[in-house]
């Protein structure tokens, strides 16, 4: 099995959405287990990648004391994750890229190295977890030639991860244990979550 040198991989937490389903606050900056969100994800991530970058568009400073460089969308009006990824292949300097969301502290600690082993066997440009019969697209590796291609898309109006994903070849990676993938998109579901082991 190929392994892909976390050296060649950059992290960007996506910390740039609306969280209107909680209320509209800065749903990375909200409180996990004493940690801001979106710091569990980057502490999380950190190991698997050789470096890591925020996207947020609210609140920059309080990012920035994470200690990792923060960009903002450079489409206007809250454009969706896609934006966040645009931003993030604008200032990747490494030949891979993975997103991971801010909303869901307890992804697997070896996401990326399963991620990246499904990528380079399937030859594949993109590689998404899938659970069950349901994929997570807004955990996505990419190698960061793909950006000509999320630009055109999104010049276009193009807003919707699985239609873009789907001009690419993609590789889906099967994760046993859907728990993992929990996302707080409520104040309840970020309550339920405190609730769930590690
Ligand atoms: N950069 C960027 N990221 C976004 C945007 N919208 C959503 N995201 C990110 O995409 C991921 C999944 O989005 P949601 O869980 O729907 O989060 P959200 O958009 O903040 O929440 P809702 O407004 O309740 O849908 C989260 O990590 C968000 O931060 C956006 O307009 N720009
Ligand atoms: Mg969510």
């Amino acid at each position: 099995m190929s392994v892909l040198p976390r050296e060649q991989v950059t992290g960007l937490i996506l910390a740039g959405g609306r969280g209107s389903r909680m209320g509209g606050v800065d749903k990375g900056l909200q409180n996990f287990r004493g940690l801001p969100l979106a710091m569990h994800a980057m502490l999380r991530l950190a190991p698997q990648v050789g470096e890591v970058m925020i996207n947020a568009n609210r609140n920059l400073g309080a990012y920035e004391s994470f200690g990792a460089p923060v960009w903002p969308d450079a489409l206007p009006d809250f454009a969706g994750p896609l934006a966040g990824f645009l931003a993030g292949l604008e200032r990747c300097e490494t030949p891979y890229m993975v997103t991971v969301p801010c909303d869901t502290p307890l992804f697997p600690s070896d996401l990326v190295a399963r991620l990246g082993a499904g990528l380079l066997a399937a030859g594949a440009d993109i590689a998404m977890p899938r659970t069950g019969d349901q994929v997570q697209p807004v955990f996505c590796l990419m190698r960061t030639s793909v950006m000509e291609s999320l630009v055109r898309f999104t010049q276009e109006g193009g807003r919707k991860i699985d239609r873009w994903t789907a001009q690419l070849a993609c590789a889906e990676v099967p994760f046993e244990d859907e728990s993992a993938f929990f996302n707080a998109n409520t104040l309840e579901e970020l309550q339920q979550l405190e609730r769930q082991r590690a």
